[in-house]
C-alpha cells in the first residue's frame, strides 16, 4: 500500500471459522489482556503469546501459546504455522528483525509496523531516531559499553587530537539499552554510585546485555505520557487523535501512580503533541502510543515511546469514553476512534509484596466499598515483591480526589502466599 492510498477498515469475520479476523499479541501481561478482550468484543480471533503459561491474557485469548519471543526460530515458526492476520507486539523484547523480514515478505502486518518495533525495542534506536534524525529535544545521552566507557561518559574525556568532549556530569541516569519497568535502572548522584549503578544495568538487562545508555538528569516539574492514536479518517488517510494528558509518579523507573488529565499550560500541551506528532509521524501506522515527556514551565523534553498501549494508560479504563486499549483494537482494525475523557481519574498499583506461586489478595471488598472505584487483579501466575499484580482504579470531579480514593482502594487489597 502507498502511503497516500486511502485505507479501509478490515472485515470482521466469525471467529474459529474459515471466515475469521485473527490477530496475534506478542506479549500476553496486564495490558495485553485488556487488548484482547477489546478485540474479543469485536468478534476477533485471538491467539496470546507470551514466555510463560498461563500468563494473564493466555487466559482469556481463544488461543493461547508459549514461546520465548526473542528466539527468531521460534517466533517464525509460531507466526508461520498460524498465520494471523496481524501481529501486534505488547513487550519490547521480540526478535523484531523476524517481524520486519515477515512483513516485507507480506506474510503479515504488524502493528503499527515492524520498522516501529525494531526501534523502540532498543533504547538506542529510538534515542537516535528522536534527537538525531528528528532533532527533538532530549536528555543529553550517551551509550556505554563497559564500566570505563560509562566513567568516561560522565567526566567527559580528551580525543587524539587534544579535543575535549564534554562530559554527561552529575546527577544522571543509567539504563541497560534494553529493559522497561525501570528494570536494572538507576540514579548516579556522584563518584561512589557508578560501579553499583553500572552493575545493577548488567544484572537488569534482558537481552543484549552489556550496553546502556547514560542520560543526564532532567529536574522535570512534571511528567506526562500522552496517549496518541493514528486512526483512519472518513476519507480513508491516518488521522492523529491525542488523549488528554496523563500524569504519573514513578518510583525506581517503575510507575505506582497515574491520573488524567494532568493540568498544562496550552503551550507546553501544544509542544507536548507537536513532538508526540512527529515521533508518531515518523513511525507510522495504525495504532495506539504512549508518548513519554518530561515537563519543567514551557520546555518539553521526549524521553521514549511505546508503539502500544501504556502502562500508565491504564487509568483511561475508568477515565475515556473508549480506553487505551479498545482505542488500539480499533485503530489496528481500521475502526474510528474517539478519545474524549468521560471523567477526571486516577490509577494506583498493586504489588506482589511476596515472592510466591499462588496468591490469595484479601480485602477485595473493603477496597471496592471505597466510592467510584474498580480494581483489575491481573491472574498473574506467581507473584513477587515487585511484581505489578493489580490495579485500582477511581474517579472523581478532580484528580486530586481521585488519585486518594485510588491509593486508598489499593492500599486495602492486602495479597498473600497460600
Ligand atoms: N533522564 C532522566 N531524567 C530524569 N528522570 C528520568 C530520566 N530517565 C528516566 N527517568 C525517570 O525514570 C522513569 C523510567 O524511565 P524510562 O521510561 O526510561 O524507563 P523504562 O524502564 O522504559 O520504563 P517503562 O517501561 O515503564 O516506560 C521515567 O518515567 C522518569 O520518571
Ligand atoms: N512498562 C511496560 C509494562 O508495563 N508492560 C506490561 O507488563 C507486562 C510484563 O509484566 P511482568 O514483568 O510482571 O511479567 C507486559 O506483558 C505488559 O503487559
Ligand atoms: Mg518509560
Amino acid at each position: 500500500m502507498n502511503a497516500t492510498d486511502p485505507a479501509t477498515a478490515l472485515p470482521l469475520g466469525t471467529p474459529l471459522s474459515a471466515a475469521a479476523t485473527r490477530v496475534m499479541l506478542l506479549g500476553s501481561g496486564e495490558l495485553g489482556k485488556e487488548v484482547l478482550i477489546a478485540l474479543q468484543r469485536l468478534g476477533v480471533e485471538t491467539i496470546a503469546v507470551d514466555r510463560y503459561d498461563n500468563a494473564p491474557g493466555h487466559q482469556v485469548a481463544h488461543h493461547a501459546r508459549t514461546i520465548t519471543m526473542s528466539d527468531p526460530e521460534q517466533l517464525r515458526a509460531l507466526i508461520e504455522a498460524e498465520r494471523p492476520l496481524l501481529v501486534v507486539p505488547e513487550i519490547e523484547a521480540i526478535a523484531t528483525p523476524v517481524l520486519q523480514d515477515l512483513e516485507e515478505r507480506g506474510v503479515v502486518r504488524v502493528i503499527p509496523t515492524a520498522r516501529a518495533a525494531r526501534l523502540t525495542m532498543d533504547r538506542e534506536g529510538i534515542r537516535r531516531l528522536a534527537a538525531e534524525a528528528l532533532g527533538l529535544a532530549t536528555s543529553p545521552y550517551r551509550f556505554c559499553d563497559s564500566l570505563a566507557e560509562l566513567q568516561a561518559a560522565i567526566d567527559g574525556s580528551t580525543a587524539e587530537g587534544g579535543e575535549r568532549r564534554p562530559g554527561i556530569g552529575y546527577p544522571c541516569v543509567v539504563k541497560p539499552v534494553m529493559s522497561s519497568s525501570g528494570k536494572g535502572q538507576s540514579k548516579i548522584d556522584g563518584p561512589a554510585d557508578v560501579q553499583a549503578a553500572w552493575d545493577y544495568a548488567m544484572a537488569g538487562g534482558r537481552v543484549g546485555a552489556g550496553r546502556v545508555i547514560v542520560e543526564g538528569f532532567i529536574d522535570f516539574d512534571y511528567e506526562i505520557t500522552l496517549l496518541t492514536v493514528r486512526a483512519i479518517g472518513m476519507d480513508g488517510q491516518i488521522e492523529t487523535h491525542f488523549c488528554d494528558p496523563i500524569g504519573h509518579v514513578q518510583v525506581a523507573g517503575d510507575y505506582v501512580e497515574s491520573w488524567q488529565p494532568h493540568p498544562m499550560s496550552s503551550f507546553a500541551l501544544g509542544r507536548a503533541r507537536e513532538i508526540a506528532k512527529a515521533v508518531t509521524d515518523d513511525l507510522g501506522g495504525q495504532g495506539l502510543f504512549g508518548v513519554e515527556l518530561f515537563v519543567k514551565g514551557d520546555q518539553v523534553w521526549f524521553s521514549e515511546v511505546s508503539p502500544r498501549p501504556h502502562d500508565t494508560g491504564m487509568v483511561t479504563m475508568i477515565t475515556q469514553r473508549q480506553n487505551e486499549f479498545e482505542l488500539h483494537a480499533r485503530a489496528i482494525l481500521g475502526l474510528p476512534v474517539d478519545t474524549r475523557l468521560a471523567s477526571p481519574g486516577a490509577s494506583a498499583v498493586i504489588y506482589g509484596g511476596v515472592d510466591a506461586r499462588a496468591m490469595v489478595f484479601d480485602g477485595v471488598d473493603a477496597a471496592l466499598r471505597v466510592p467510584q472505584t474498580e480494581l483489575r487483579l491481573f491472574g498473574k501466575p506467581e507473584s513477587f515483591v515487585k511484581r505489578r499484580m493489580g490495579v485500582a482504579l477511581a474517579f472523581d470531579a478532580d484528580v486530586e480526589r481521585a488519585r486518594a480514593r485510588a491509593k486508598q482502594a489499593a492500599a486495602l487489597v492486602k495479597p498473600r502466599a497460600v
